[in-house]
């Protein structure tokens, strides 16, 4: 049984975590937390400075502390960062503390949604061999999620709507 009632997102960099987070914790009135905006608050830089003077590895750290900690709390819409579910913890505090929806967007999609934004640093480079060297290596991180969306194609209240449907009593 879940110990606190949250709705956590994951999904590839670009699949709409962060924008569909908004509009869903609206529409409950529920809490929105983004773990990577609590990085860069609690960091004091942004994610790009913070993975070129630090290391993945710190920015690795420090997600899992900010998702530890805020999934002790309840009636949150947690958007997370595409990497959070790498860590099998994590993956257990989502789990054990809210309803897990992993949002999925094609290959070209994602491109076309992230192309000219570049605040992530891992898709720095050729854009286009970045996002599908990921998208194969994360190729069955977000199984575990207990509810699977398409969002090709798909306007976010749509997404909002698919979602609202779906967590009964979550
Ligand atoms: N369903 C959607 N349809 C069209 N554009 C979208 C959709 N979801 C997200 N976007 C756009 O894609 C970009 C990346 O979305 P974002 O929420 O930051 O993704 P993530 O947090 O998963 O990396 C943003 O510009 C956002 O407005
Ligand atoms: O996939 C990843 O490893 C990352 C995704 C980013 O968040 P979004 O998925 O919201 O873009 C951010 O956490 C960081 O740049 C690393
Ligand atoms: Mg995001």
């Amino acid at each position: 049984m879940e110990m606190n009632r949250n709705i956590v997102l994951v999904g590839l960099m670009g699949s709409g975590k962060s924008t569909v987070g908004q509009a869903l914790s609206a529409k409950l009135g529920w809490t929105y937390v983004d773990t990577d905006s609590e990085i860069v608050r609690s960091q004091g830089m942004s994610i790009s400075d913070m993975f070129a003077k630090l290391g993945e590895e710190a920015f690795r750290k420090a997600e899992s502390e900010i998702i530890g900690n805020v999934l002790k709390r309840s009636e949150q819409v947690v958007s997370t960062g595409g990497g959070a579910v790498l860590l099998e913890l994590n993956r257990l505090a989502m789990k054990e503390n809210g309803f897990v929806v992993a949002l999925f967007a094609s290959v070209e999609t994602i491109i076309e949604r992230v192309k000219g934004d570049q605040s992530r640093p891992l898709l720095q480079g050729h854009l286009e061999e970045r996002v599908k060297h990921i998208a194969k290596s994360r190729e069955h991180a977000y199984d575990f999620a207990d509810l699977k969306v398409d969002t090709d194609g798909l306007p976010v209240d749509r997404i909002v709507e698919i979602i609202c449907s779906r967590i009964g009593n979550a």
